[in-house]
């Protein structure tokens, strides 16, 4: 019997995403391979919500590259903003923003809000498709709960982790290692439930 593993794409476009989920997939059954070995077109994320969109960059790599696919649709939602950035964080600064123009973007929104009233979080979903047409894609959520720091901190992360302050850790998450992130992380969250999902679903890691 072959013990070749099954080769399923990776859609984001997104490195520090990228390097997390490297971690994160350690003991899937699958052979994950990252959209950027593929040359795909980014996805147009035409959605409002999270699931919308990470259905839509899932189902783009399956169907490009005839594979099984994983996506993360992700953000962070400031309750002093009404839940702003949510599902734009990545072009809260505009359509190319760049992570710096984004959590500067954050930090003057916030500039006049109270320490006590600097409350996000953030939240993941994660899609997992057999194919472009799959019918019961595997969807699941993660959220972590943190404040938004009046400085940045760290250099570890992506994105908006150097403001994102986890008080249960007295750091911000661009301060904590790979490891803590992960078990800690909306994302590390939603692919725990996927893990969990999966095995269900597939009989697989038993
Ligand atoms: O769409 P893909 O190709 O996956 O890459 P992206 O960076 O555009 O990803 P999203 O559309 O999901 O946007 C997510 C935004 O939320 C931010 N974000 C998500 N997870 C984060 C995390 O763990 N730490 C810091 N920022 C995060 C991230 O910087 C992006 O600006
Ligand atoms: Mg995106």
């Amino acid at each position: 019997m072959s013990t070749e593993k099954q080769k399923i794409v990776l859609a984001t476009g997104n490195k520090g995403k990228v390097k997390e989920f490297e971690r994160l997939l350690e003991n899937f059954p699958y052979e994950v391979v990252p959209q950027s070995a593929f040359d795909l077109t980014d996805a147009d994320e035409t959605g409002t919500t999270f699931v919308e969109n990470a259905i839509i960059k899932a189902r783009h790599a399956a169907k490009l590259t005839g594979l099984a696919a994983i996506a993360d649709d992700s953000g962070l939602a400031v309750d002093a903003l009404g839940g702003e950035p949510g599902v734009y964080s990545s072009r809260y600064a505009g359509n190319d923003a760049s992570d710096q123009q984004n959590v500067d973007k954050l930090l003057q929104a916030l500039a006049n809000v109270a320490e006590e009233n600097r409350t996000a979080r953030f939240l993941c979903v994660i899609v997992f498709m057999q194919s472009a047409e799959d019918p019961t894609p595997i969807i699941c959520q993660g959220e972590w709960h943190g404040h938004i720091s009046q400085v940045r901190r760290g250099e570890k992360g992506f994105g908006y982790d150097p403001v994102f302050w986890v008080s249960s850790q007295n750091q911000t998450a661009a301060q904590l290692p790979a490891e803590v992130k992960n078990r800690l992380s909306h994302r590390g969250k939603a692919m725990a439930k996927l893990l969990d999902c999966l095995s269900d679903k597939l009989g697989l890691m038993d």
